[in-house]
């Protein structure tokens, strides 16, 4: 997982880092001081590890159900889609996500335009707490797949 300050008002594609000029990085443990978001790297070649980081999680989450989110290339309506995860949203719950192949961003906004992108990669596992303003693209590599849990059942329409 890489964290950085985001330049205020980034223009052109939005798969590129729009770092602040200079580029203010941060640590996982100044994301959760500023935006309450909480960070896991998870072994996933570790089966036992895995099982037991995810057990927690979803425990401490209420999870009780999770799907697999894919977007790359291949993606129909891949633009349209893209529109919609940038749109910023703030959740009821807590959203949880863990990279399973790929890259992408998580951009969170702590105070009003204010924001902080998340790069992360597989192995990267993110609760953004409920009620943050944050919002999804995918990076020059135009590749990601995870798995999101959730705490209610979700309908086709939510995805
Ligand atoms: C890959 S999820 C994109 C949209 C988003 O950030 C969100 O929280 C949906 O539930």
């Amino acid at each position: 997982m890489q964290i950085w300050q985001m330049e205020p008002y980034p223009c052109g594609d939005r798969r590129l880092p729009h770092h602040v000029f200079p580029p203010k990085h941060m640590t996982p443990d100044q994301l959760m001081t500023r935006a309450g978001v909480q960070y896991f790297k998870v072994d996933l070649d570790d089966t036992v590890a895995m099982k037991k980081r995810l057990s927690r999680v979803k425990t401490e989450n209420k999870i009780n159900s999770s799907d697999v989110f894919t977007i790359n290339e291949s993606t129909p309506d891949l633009q349209d889609k893209l529109e919609e995860y940038y749109e910023p949203v703030t959740k009821d719950d807590n959203v949880v996500s863990m990279v399973t192949d790929g890259t992408c961003y998580f951009d969170v906004e702590p105070e009003e335009d204010d924001w902080i992108r998340i790069q992360v990669e597989r192995g990267d596992l993110i609760v953004i707490p409920k009620g943050l303003s944050h919002r999804f693209t995918i990076t020059p590599k135009n590749n990601v797949q995870m798995q999101r849990f959730f705490t209610k059942s979700k309908s086709i329409d939510e995805n």
